[in-house]
């Protein structure tokens, strides 16, 4: 039998995101007035020993010299070390713990520092190959074991033959020193690991660079040939998404691009080939000519509520999850629905842009207070409702209308049809979804039935108001003033031209589709879709999904688990488990679930299985999406 294979791993910048030596001269020198300098300096000198550039003991004797270092400042560094570990270290623990026998840890660094992180890791002491720091009797440091091979320049190479392992050694580590066990022919492949740091140098003497864990695991087969490599996906993010979700998702191991503005059809299908995960806003059409082009794309996210500008069937019909963030912004978007009637009822922009131009009009005339009005809610949804609350908390009388059956909150009385609402609103805010079927659901005809010098506000879709009958009927006095958040075209960036038949009108407050734009709700959206992401990617979860089943899933667990996304057709699931069976896995657990066009099954399944069998589970009928997890 063949003998297994030793995985040796440095321990700065691969193991942790830290150089040890840099992080204790912070701690030795903080509050010193040369720390700056000295910092530098021990920068530059690790930095020459990992290039190649100076030989390793020397770098560390003069490192050493330069920092006032003691056994409280190794300490402390020792006590948060676990909290520096690599990020894609600290997500694939479970392949350090189960493959600790097989684990070496190497490093010209010091076992204080090193112990808590192998501890962690499962490796045990007697494989943490280290220096050993010295101290004097005050407990200040003044050297390391001299004997110590890692002390010395050739260190690593020596070390590893002396341990005499019978099967293959693989080394993995981001500087020269690492790279001179495979020159020195004391492993069979060395992996440049570059997750935290890159040299030219060290790369180009490598078999293989590592920009992850993830990676070299999947180079090394160690993960199962079916795994895929989380900085291989692609996240592409359009719109200018908050800092929140791109931080989240590139904490998570994923590769994500951030762009500002939206792409235009065109452009989008260019962009979108060998992207796995798009995420949009309002403003990025969906079509199913981009979902074509999309030919790796397995999920779809709206940071933001509306999702009509995506194209939800033709991603159904790819098995491309589409999720949004149906909460995050509607308080944003009801607080500038108060702000914006009280405006309109006070007359505040034009009296405001009055004064720019040098004017003082002060007069009550047309000014009128919100007490008392009656606001009309259209949609009374999640943002609808809340409005509702916080109308009547002002004083308003507030009645509404929506297609399906509500809960009637405070007072709020429902009307049984728009133009009922239309004849008794003093304000009426239109807070509809944006289906097709709503576009133009406020026309000229609507506008006629409203009260003379109402007012009427949009925050929800642009094509909901036939904006050419609003503009006439402001002109003509029949409307009192709008507000009007949201547009038929809306320019794709901001340095695009807007253009709108409002333009220029009496007591019409225009906005830039800012409803949902607060720092907070951004924020939110970004950290919110970024998990619904995260949750889908990584264990299959659907919850939030608008478009395919929702099914709530926990962390696989020492099983590996399958995701089959199908047309919801007779006889799927009795063809996809006798492909299981074919392929000779074992069920540890199964779901299914269906809506009217599609089936979302989940298999988890002992790990013990031929990869290759499962080929057959993409060709069962009806098969949309086929897709491993492990
Ligand atoms: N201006 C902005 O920045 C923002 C705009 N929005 C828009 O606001 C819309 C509403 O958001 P939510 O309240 O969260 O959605 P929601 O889905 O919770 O509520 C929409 C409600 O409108 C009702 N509805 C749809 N068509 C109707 C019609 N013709 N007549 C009467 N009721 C109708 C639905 O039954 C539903 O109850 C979003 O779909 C989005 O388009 C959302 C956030 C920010
Ligand atoms: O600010 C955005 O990206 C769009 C907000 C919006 O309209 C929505 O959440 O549906």
């Amino acid at each position: 039998m063949a003998e297994p294979t030793t995985y040796v791993f440095d321990f700065d910048s691969t193991l942790v995101r830290i150089e040890t030596l840099e992080a204790l001269a912070d701690i030795a020198l903080a509050g010193a007035p040369d720390a700056a300098a000295i910092r530098a300096e021990v920068a530059a000198l690790t930095d020459q020993a990992m290039a190649g550039d100076l030989p390793f003991g020397e770098a560390l004797r003069r490192r050493l010299t330069l920092l006032p270092l003691t056994r409280d400042h190794v300490a402390e560094l020792a006590a948060r070390i676990l909290d520096e570990g690599t990020p894609s270290v600290r997500r694939n623990l479970r392949f350090f713990r189960e493959n600790a026998d097989r684990i070496v840890i190497l490093s010209g660094g010091f076992r204080e520092i090193i112990a808590p992180l192998a501890a962690h890791l499962h490796v045990p002491p007697e494989r943490v190959l280290c220096n050993d720091l010295i101290y004097d009797p005050q407990g200040r440091v003044t050297g390391v074991e001299a004997a110590n091979p890692l002390s010395e320049a050739g260190g690593k190479p020596a070390v590893i033959r002396a341990l005499g392992l019978p099967g293959p050694v693989v080394m993995i580590g981001d500087g020269w020193t690492d790279a001179e066990v495979r020159l020195a022919g004391a492993a069979d492949r060395f992996h440049a690991f570059t997750e935290i740091v890159r040299r030219e140098r060290v790369v180009a003497a490598a078999d293989a660079e590592a920009p992850s864990m993830d990676e070299f695991l999947h180079a090394e087969g160690l993960a199962g040939r079916w795994s895929y490599p989380r900085a291989r996906i692609r996240i592409l993010l359009l719109e200018n998404i908050h800092p929140a979700a791109v931080e989240r998702l590139e904490e998570a191991g994923y590769t994500v691009e951030s762009l500002k503005g939206a792409l235009d059809e065109d452009a989008l299908i260019e962009a979108v080939r060998g992207v796995h995960v798009l995420g949009v806003r309002s403003k990025t059409q969906v079509s199913a000519r981009v979902l074509e082009a999309a030919d790796r794309l397995m999920a779809l996210a709206a940071f933001c509520i509306g999702t009509n500008q995506i194209d939800l069937d033709a991603a159904a019909a790819r098995g491309v999850a589409v999720f949004n963030a149906p909460y995050s912004n509607t308080r944003s978007v009801v607080e500038l629905a108060v702000g914006l009637t009280i405006a309109l009822l006070r007359d505040v922009a034009d009296k405001s842009a009055a004064m720019h131009r040098g004017e003082w009009n002060k007069s009550a005339a047309g000014s009128r207070e919100l007490r008392g009005k009656t606001l009309g809610i259209v949609g009374y949804g999640a943002i609808g409702s809340q409005l509702s609350v916080l109308a009547e908390g002002l004083g308003m009388r507030v009645v509404f209308h929506d297609l399906t059956e509500r809960l009637a909150l405070g007072n709020a009385r429902r009307m049984n049809s728009l133009d009922a609402l239309l004849a008794e609103s003093d304000v009426v805010s239109l807070h509809v979804d944006g289906r097709t079927e709503n576009t133009a659901l406020i026309g000229a005809a609507q506008l006629s039935r409203m009260k003379e010098g109402a007012l009427l506000l949009n925050l929800s879709r642009g094509h909901v108001v036939d904006v050419g009958a609003l503009a006439q009927a402001l002109g003509a006095g029949r409307i009192g003033g709008a507000a009007v958040d949201v547009f038929p075209d809306e320019p794709a960036t901001n340095a695009d031209p807007f253009d709108s038949p409002l333009r220029g009108l009496r007591n019409v407050i225009l906005t830039p589709h800012i409803g949902g734009s607060t720092e907070e709700a951004q924020e939110a959206i970004g950290a919110f879709a970024a998990e619904r992401l995260l949750a889908y990617l990584n264990r299959g979860d659907t919850t939030f999904c608008v478009n395919l089943p929702n099914v709530q899933l926990a962390e696989v667990d020492g099983a590996h688990r399958i995701l089959h996304i199908h047309r919801n057709q007779p006889g799927v699931l009795a063809d996809l488990n006798r492909a299981l069976a074919a392929a000779g896995l074992n069920i540890l657990g199964q779901h299914l679930k269906t809506d009217e066009r599609t089936g979302y099954v989940i298999t988890d399944v002992d790990r013990d299985y031929d990869p290759e069998a499962l080929q057959s589970l993409r060709s069962v009928a009806g098969t949309l999406r086929f897709r491993m997890l492990h």
